[in-house]
């Protein structure tokens, strides 16, 4: 169990910027470079604005110089688990391959561990471009 993933992710969820869900989200990914990168969800007045922590961490990554998503932990305040959401799907799917893992995780730790492939079956992929 990536037991500093999940802590990465439950770390960066304080940084949450979440007064109108009040549903702070952290997540953390190990990539390709071996470093970590986080993020948490960014929340606006406009409420459609607003991000997920996922895209804040795909973000750090890219800007940090990491190419690949490894494996990522995704973490929600509240007890309740927090699987990606549709657009967060996609969007690590850009980085990730089939096999890549992603941890759902409580206060606990890891709850839940899926791959890509099981997150976001049958993806648009660039074979789908022709
Ligand atoms: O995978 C998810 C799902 C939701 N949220 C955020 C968006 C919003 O700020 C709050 C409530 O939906 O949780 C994430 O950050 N990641
Ligand atoms: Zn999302």
């Amino acid at each position: 169990m990536p037991r500093d993933l999940f802590e990465a992710a439950r770390d960066a969820m304080k940084y949450a910027h979440a007064p109108y869900s009040k549903f702070p989200v952290g997540a953390a990914i190990r990539a390709d470079d071996g470093k970590v990168y986080t993020g948490a969800n960014i929340e606006n007045l406009s409420f459609p604005q607003g991000w997920c922590a996922e895209p804040t961490a795909i973000g750090c990554m890219v800007m940090g110089g990491g190419k690949k998503i490894v494996e990522m932990a995704v973490v929600a305040e509240k007890l309740a688990l927090c699987p990606p959401c549709g657009g967060c799907r996609q969007k690590i799917a850009e980085f990730a391959g089939p096999e890549t893992r992603i941890y759902l995780c409580d206060d606990g730790g890891v709850q839940k561990t899926l791959t890509m492939d099981e997150l976001l079956p049958f993806a648009f992929k660039t074979e789908s471009l022709g």
